[in-house]
């Protein structure tokens, strides 16, 4: 099923660092129209659950901690390919090798602290969406 629709957190560090508005602005200057929006933040348990899949992984106790440091701001978005188009404008994971102009290439800090989550697929994110918003707070 083809949705149209990504899922998008702006994570700790990035609201921490102030730039809500200037990441927002990026998104919608890039073609996606916000359908969904919460100011909010995750609790370790909460953040645990919404990276379940890399429970083995070596850093995900770090990275549980460090989601549920801070306030997040969770958001769905709607473009045409908007899986592919998102995870292009935000760049790699790790932000120093992120392209120049990405939003990790210019708000993220580290691997970690990268700025911005984005859905890996269709399916993800309407799992994700539906972890944040109920079908009364998406448009
Ligand atoms: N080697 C690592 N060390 C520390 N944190 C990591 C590492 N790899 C990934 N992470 C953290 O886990 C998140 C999820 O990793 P994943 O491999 O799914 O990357 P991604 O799909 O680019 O990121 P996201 O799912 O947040 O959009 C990353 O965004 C980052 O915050």
């Amino acid at each position: 099923m083809k949705t149209n629709r990504t899922f998008t957190m702006i994570k700790p560090d990035a609201v921490a660092n102030g730039h809500i508005g200037a990441i927002l602005d990026h998104i919608t200057k890039a073609g996606f129209k916000i359908v969904a929006l919460k100011y909010t933040a995750l609790s370790a348990q909460k953040a645990g659950e919404f990276y379940a899949v890399h429970s083995e992984r070596g850093f995900y106790a770090d990275l549980v901690s460090f989601m549920s440091s801070g306030p997040i701001v969770a958001a769905i978005l709607e473009k045409d390919n908007a899986i592919a188009d998102f995870r292009t404008l935000i760049g790699a994971t790790d932000p120093s090798k992120a392209d120049k102009g990405t939003i990790r290439n210019l708000f993220a800090k580290s691997i970690e602290a990268n700025a911005v989550h984005g859905s890996d697929s269709d399916e993800n994110a309407e799992i994700e969406g539906s972890f944040f918003f109920s079908a009364f707070e998406k448009f």
